[in-house]
């Protein structure tokens, strides 16, 4: 059966400051894929920071029937994988041995290491970079970096992967193609995928559910054409625009003006 991922009453912040204030969300199923939008500063990273144990929260975090909000950050990443937004730059290992790495520090005690080998160097043709598996992390472009973070997350195989825009740094032919296989993933494992992104378009394809995340607080909450309407990109955006369908039944939002 998919895994469900529930929040409760969620409240996070950093010190006194309060940025998410007691969020509650249907249960997010795994098998598809879910955008996480928002303007800047509305609480994305926060939210999946705090999904993956990186920041304190109340409330309750359950992922089936265990309660995530108690849990250290090693037992958290039993079951959550984060993918940050800023990628780290000075490391002395090559792609493979940073995906490797990445996959035995998950602990999976049943893999041997011929296992783990393969199944990291099969984690980099997915992603099309094999050809870097030799290459120093140090001497990757931005887009390949970030292309070798993203190896790091899937690699793993979570039950929960949570993906801080993974595809800001790539050009239009790799955002696509992480975009097919994140979706891939998560219909294949039956995870569940959560992803913070800027570009509503591609949220709107291959997403099955958005949730509009402004000042801590969901605005909207749906499937794509449920969830990105005129109204809510006025609201939640300050921005009047127009969501219209292209030839293929994709939703394209055109902006017209910041109002
Ligand atoms: N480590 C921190 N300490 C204090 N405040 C923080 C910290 N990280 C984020 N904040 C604040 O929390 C708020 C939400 O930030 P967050 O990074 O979660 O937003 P976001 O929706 O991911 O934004 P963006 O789209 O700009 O990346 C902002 O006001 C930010 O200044």
């Amino acid at each position: 059966m998919a895994p469900r991922l529930a929040i409760e009453g969620l409240s996070v912040g950093y010190g006194r400051r309060r940025i998410i204030e007691d969020l509650t969300l249907p249960a997010i199923s795994g098998g598809g894929v879910t955008a996480l939008i928002g303007p800047n500063a509305a609480g994305k990273t926060t939210l999946l920071r705090a999904l993956a144990g990186l920041v304190p929260a109340r409330g309750s975090i359950r992922l089936d029937d265990t309660e995530l909000t108690g849990l250290s950050v090693a037992g958290h990443a039993r079951h959550v994988t984060y993918m940050p937004q800023a990628l780290p730059q000075r490391v002395a290992l090559t792609v493979f041995e940073a995906t490797l790495s990445a996959l035995m520090s998950a602990r999976d005690e049943t893999l041997s290491t011929a296992g783990a080998q393969a199944r990291a160097f099969a984690t980099l043709e997915r992603l099309g970079i094999a050809d870097l598996a030799l290459r120093g992390l140090d001497e990757l472009s931005g887009g390949q970096r970030q292309l070798a973070s993203l190896a790091q997350s899937i690699v793993r195989e979570p039950t929960v992967l949570l993906l801080d825009e993974p595809t800001s740094a790539l050009d239009i032919h790799h955002q696509m193609r992480v975009m097919q296989l994140v979706e891939e993933l998560a219909r294949e494992r039956s995870i569940i995928v959560i992803i913070v992104l800027h570009d509503i378009a591609q949220a709107a394809r291959y997403a099955r559910r958005i949730v509009v995340l402004e000042r801590g607080a969901v605005a909207a909450d749906g499937p794509p054409g449920a969830a990105i309407t005129p109204e809510t990109l006025a609201r939640v955006y300050r921005v009047e625009a127009r969501v219209e369908r292209c030839s293929q039944g994709f939703l394209q939002v055109i902006v017209d003006r910041a109002v």
